[in-house]
């Protein structure tokens, strides 16, 4: 055991009776996330921060089928982004076989790190997948203004609510290979667009932070909302942005 916990200890990192307890709620929200689609075929999920522990889903596995004892547990305080197969100090590691921390990991520690977010969701929508596809190949970013919706979204994803007026624009990277060969440019445009509350990955998804579980889950709502009307409006031919 990695851990410099007693076995009880790391236990109760993840055994509890509250429903808002993290691993009880990645458990929780990767069902109702598997409903939307967002997670299916094991892609997709979300990480929590509570504090100084991280909690973290397993890889491959069938997202709408994780029990909180599957739930691996990092310390916030790290020399370095943990990427799957560095180095890592693991609080608690799940005693079933064969398990591996999300290979999503270094990008969930982006939203932690970068905006002191409290939890990071990865969906495959794939209204997020066709919305990048509807955009040329070598557009940076998507934008769209006068949607009702964009008053759900946080400036940066942790800040003040965006106004109706507001114009909200979310980079796009491109997919590589392998998920933590993201980190860098997800970082890269964290930086070059601070307002941004969410980063989208061309053919792949969309990764969305807030403060909390509750405000991830509200914006990344919102942001799925608007990328679905979004390419709707493509295909109709209507401009993003604009009160037409
Ligand atoms: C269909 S598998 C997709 C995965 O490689 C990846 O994109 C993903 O989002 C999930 O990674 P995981 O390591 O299972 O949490
Ligand atoms: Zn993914």
């Amino acid at each position: 055991m990695p851990s410099k916990l007693t076995h009880e200890e790391a236990e109760a990192l993840v055994i509890s009776d509250d429903p808002e307890h993290p691993a009880n709620l990645i458990s929780e929200l990767c069902r109702d996330f598997y409903k939307l689609g967002w997670v299916t075929g094991t892609g997709g999920g979300i990480s929590i921060r509570q504090g100084e522990h991280v909690y973290l889903a397993p890889s491959g596995v069938q997202k709408e089928r994780i029990k909180p004892e599957h739930i691996f547990v990092l310390p916030f305080a790290q020399s370095s982004v943990p990427k799957p197969g560095s180095k890592r100090d693991f609080l608690r590691i799940p005693s079933k076989k064969g398990l591996s921390e999300s290979q999503c990991t270094p990008l969930f520690w982006n939203a932690f790190t970068m905006r002191q977010a409290g939890a990071c969701i990865h969906t495959h929508s794939q209204h997020a997948v066709m919305l990048t596809l509807l955009h040329p190949r070598d557009a940076q970013s998507f934008k769209i203004s006068h949607q009702e919706m964009i008053k759900g979204v946080r400036i940066g994803g942790v800040g003040k609510t965006l106004s109706f007026f507001n114009t909200l624009e979310i980079p796009i990277i491109d997919n590589t290979a392998v998920e933590e060969d993201l980190t860098e440019s997800m970082a890269a445009a964290m930086e070059e667009y601070p307002d941004a509350p969410a980063i989208l990955v061309r053919r792949h998804g969309v990764y969305v932070w807030g403060n909390t579980w509750e405000q991830a889950k509200t914006q990344s709502e919102c942001l799925d909302y608007l990328f679905e009307i979004a390419v709707k409006m493509l295909l109709a031919k209507l401009p993003l942005v604009g009160d037409n």
